[in-house]
């Protein structure tokens, strides 16, 4: 797999691979000031849960890095206003949150440092958010993999690769892992509208790496599956709650509902970051509306009447009683997911 890396930081500007650019252009911005990259974040240049997180990451040490407090009360007053205003980018992903949870614990651990050593240890922090989780993705990969035969065709939705996380992905991360190994595995890559991450990214990523790749429409998911076409779905997620309730990109849902009609395994994968133990069930998962636009102006061509209602939710939940397994980096996981999934964090 050619791995591209979405998310860079060189101390002074983040360089983000403009993701809304893809299929046509491989874009990179350099991300200098924290408005840049709060649209960025908004407008999915940086997207998939674990890249927001990075992103986030080394927003919080990018903005760390301009500030000219010089004790550490008034510095972290500062940090918090910045770690606050990108917290509000995107309600959805529990990783934005997570990683600027994370990277505040590292800067009051050190809060007897100097602040020119803070500013470097919470750089070093956000590139360690970065390298654990292409380490994380590789395990999911690992884990994924064994429930994988040759032959298997499997179905996707949205975009889980390489470029929504740090490398691998997650619901891709088996499938680049299998291909590496020389397993024949197909994929139907769902298109995902309104924002079409399956055909912009995921068929991009997918055929990059070799793999064979069958692009549908969302609505072609259910007639594949009649036809018996689909051996197992796959797909990533932004927030598990603590009873496996799963948020993930609209669509997953129905998704879930077809599998389970025609006896396929539905398997979400997940990060332990993404798990949100603090949000006890899916009801209470914050769901981001997006735009009318999205859906009404898809891609810039007006193709819905002026002035017409449009409800434009960018996830679902799925309830945790359709999942048949969660696959993270510390194993595969199954029902009953409340007791299951607290292990993971004793
Ligand atoms: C590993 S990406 C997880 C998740 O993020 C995507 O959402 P978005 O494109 O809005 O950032 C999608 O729900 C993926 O499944």
């Amino acid at each position: 797999m050619i791995h591209i890396e979405s998310v860079k930081y060189d101390g002074k500007k983040i360089i983000l691979l403009d993701q809304t650019k893809l299929p046509l252009e491989e874009v990179y911005l350099e991300i200098e000031t924290l408005k840049d990259l709060w649209d960025a974040i908004f407008e999915l240049k940086v997207r998939g849960a674990p890249a927001i997180g990075i992103a986030a990451a080394y927003g919080v040490a990018l903005g760390a890095s301009q500030l000219t407090e010089t004790e550490y009360v008034s510095f972290f007053e500062k940090y918090e206003e910045i770690s606050d205003y990108l917290a509000s980018s995107r309600p959805t992903a529990v990783n934005l949150f997570w990683a600027l949870n994370r990277m505040k614990k590292t800067l009051m651990d050190n809060k007897n440092m100097a602040i020119p050593d803070i500013k470097q240890i919470l750089h070093n922090e956000a590139d360690a958010i970065k390298k654990d989780d292409a380490e994380i993705c590789t395990a999911i990969g690992e884990y994924g993999l064994t429930l994988l035969q040759d032959g298997m065709t499997l179905l996707t939705h949205c975009n889980t690769g390489g470029i929504a996380t740090a490398k691998y992905g997650t619901a891709l991360a088996p499938i680049y892992l299998a291909k590496e190994r020389g397993m024949d595995i197909k994929v139907f890559a769902d298109e995902t509208r309104p924002l079409l991450q399956g055909a912009r990214l995921t068929a991009w990523e997918l055929m990059k790496a070799d793999v064979d790749v069958t692009l549908i429409t969302d609505s072609m998911a259910a007639m594949v599956m009649q036809q018996g076409k689909v051996d197992a779905v796959i797909v990533g997620c932004d927030r598990i709650a603590a009873n496996g309730d799963t948020a993930n990109k609209i669509g997953t849902y129905g998704l879930a509902v077809l599998a389970q009609k025609h006896n396929i395994p539905f398997y979400v994968a997940s990060p332990l970051s993404t798990i949100d133990m603090e949000t006890s069930t899916g009801a209470e998962i914050p769901i981001e509306e997006r735009s009318a636009t999205e859906i009404t102006h898809g891609l810039g061509k007006q193709t819905a009447p002026d002035g017409v209602k449009v409800f434009n939710p960018a996830f679902d939940v799925t309830p945790n009683e359709l999942i048949t397994a969660i696959i993270t980096e510390k194993g595969i996981i199954q029902a009953p997911y409340s007791e299951h999934l607290k292990v993971l964090f004793v």
